[in-house]
């Protein structure tokens, strides 16, 4: 797909672009500026919208990627930062400021900024759980969520999956030993057919398997990347058409490969899966033993996820927050309807004044005695580290997200030994974006068996 890449390929509709921007932004913000004064409390401050958005250009990428800049920023402004750019971004670093805001604020940001092309497109106009708007249709879908799909009974039924998911990974890894091998495909691959199966409640083949892989990550690429299609949409969508059009050529061969999968005839053995529960909803481990509790239960296995969570969190920020009413304020400020509102999760997990050595790798800092000991994963108490968000708008699938986790990596680790790639080669903890933040030199090992 023509990605980040394509501003370079040609100066002409980058030019035009800018210039459009430029006249956009200074308009947005003499008209922002005739309009504050008014209110009691001012926008929180920020960098000059020019500025940024040169900045945020000369990067090509998300705003998602903007970690270093954000933080040069925040050094500078303090905790809650501000741009106007379509609309007003807001930028939160400051974990206190994140609770008051996310949990004791109940609902005034459980709203999502309307989304824009090609998110909205994605999205059918913002009609899934994580793009719609704070109300009765969200509650539906996300309490339809919890109860069909994420109960512990409903996750108790895909035990069996569970397992041959990993088995198949384990002896992919296996077939693998006489060199090193890449982790992330074979591991992502596993993950994505358990989570298609819970969906669905049918197998794909590998054929298939491949090209909803390949549809799922273009589809969220492009949802990432600068929101070009934000700006004059009619004259964006021409400018860049070879990009629109490969965004609207991912959405018809989703419905092309969804629609199907979502009304085929289920397997009777099969545990009642996702797409049936959509469908009802009306708007008015190992071969012979398998994992126990117990094992499941192991403090350092738990440890260790909880660590990479904290230090590398899938996600750098949660998804934008927006807000419905119109006299929101962060620290004083405020913060416009129709704002969007970001909060910096990795930054909020690496808070020196929370964590020694925040950027160390330090597991026993989660077991007894140590500082992340009994941590509130939900921060509904407190937040020191927010991997799947907090409040309202919090990840619902947090408890599968950590079982999956726990059960992949307690096996890997029980049944397989992990030596170096190569003589003297270390693991590097360099990340980069992918829609999540990924390594950036993916985990190579040579595997052996231990048994
Ligand atoms: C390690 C795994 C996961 C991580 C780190 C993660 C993280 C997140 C984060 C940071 C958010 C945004 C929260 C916010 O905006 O405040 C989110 C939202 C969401 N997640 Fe997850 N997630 C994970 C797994 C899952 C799984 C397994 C499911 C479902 C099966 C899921 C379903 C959702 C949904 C539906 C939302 C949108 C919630 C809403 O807007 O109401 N996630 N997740």
């Amino acid at each position: 797909m023509d990605q980040a890449g394509s501003y370079s390929t040609s100066t002409t509709p980058l030019l035009l672009l800018l210039g459009s921007l430029t006249l956009a932004v200074s308009l947005f913000v003499l008209i922002g500026r005739s309009s504050h004064g008014r209110g009691k409390a001012g926008l929180p401050p920020g960098p000059p919208a020019l500025l940024f958005l040169a900045k945020f250009v000369a990067l090509r990428r998300s705003i998602f990627d903007l970690g270093p800049l954000l933080v040069d920023l925040h050094a500078r402004h303090g905790p809650v930062i501000s741009v106007r750019l379509f609309r007003t971004l807001v930028f939160v670093a400051d974990r206190k400021l994140a609770h008051r805001a996310l949990v004791q604020g109940g609902a005034t940001f459980a709203d999502r900024p309307p989304p824009v092309d090609p998110t909205r497109m994605f999205t059918s106009g913002g009609r899934d759980i994580s793009s719609s708007s704070y109300g009765p249709y969200w509650r539906l879908l996300r309490r339809n969520l919890a109860g069909e799909a994420l109960s512990p009974a409903r996750v108790g039924l895909f035990a069996p999956a569970r397992r041959w998911a990993c088995d198949g990974l384990v002896s992919s890894l296996l077939s693998e030993q006489q060199s090193a091998v890449t982790l992330r495909p074979l591991l992502r691959r596993a993950m994505f057919e358990l989570l298609l199966y819970m969906c669905f409640g049918a197998r794909l083949g590998r054929e298939a398997l491949d090209e909803v892989e390949e549809l799922q990550h273009q589809a969220l690429l492009s949802v990432t990347t600068f929101p070009v299609f934000a700006f004059f949409p009619a004259v964006t969508k021409r400018l860049f058409g070879r990009r629109w059009a490969a965004c609207l050529a991912v959405r018809r061969r989703q419905d092309e490969v969804f629609v199907p999968l979502i009304h085929a005839k289920r397997g009777d053995g099969d545990p009642p899966c996702y797409a049936d529960s959509l469908l009802a909803v009306r708007v008015a481990d190992e071969g012979g033993r398998q994992l126990t509790d117990a094992e499941m239960a192991m403090p350092y296995l738990k440890a260790v996820v909880l660590e990479g969570l904290r230090l590398h969190p899938p996600g750098h920020f949660v998804l934008p927050h927006g807000v419905q009413s119109g006299d929101a304020e962060i620290a004083a400020y405020a913060v416009p309807k129709g704002a969007e509102v970001n909060f910096l999760v990795a930054e909020i997990g690496r808070d020196e004044t929370v964590w020694t050595a925040a950027r160390e790798f330090r597991p026993e800092r989660f077991l007894e005695g140590g500082e992340g000991h009994g941590v509130d994963i939900t921060g509904s108490r407190e937040i020191k580290m927010m991997p799947f968000g907090a409040g309202r708008r919090m990840c619902p699938g947090y408890t599968l997200g950590m079982h999956h986790a726990e059960y992949f990596v307690a096996r890997m680790v029980r049944e397989l030994e992990w030596r170096p790639a190569a003589e003297g080669v270390k693991v590097d903890m360099a990340e980069t974006l992918d829609f999540t933040t990924v390594m950036k030199h993916p985990l190579r090992s040579l595997i052996v068996s231990r048994s």
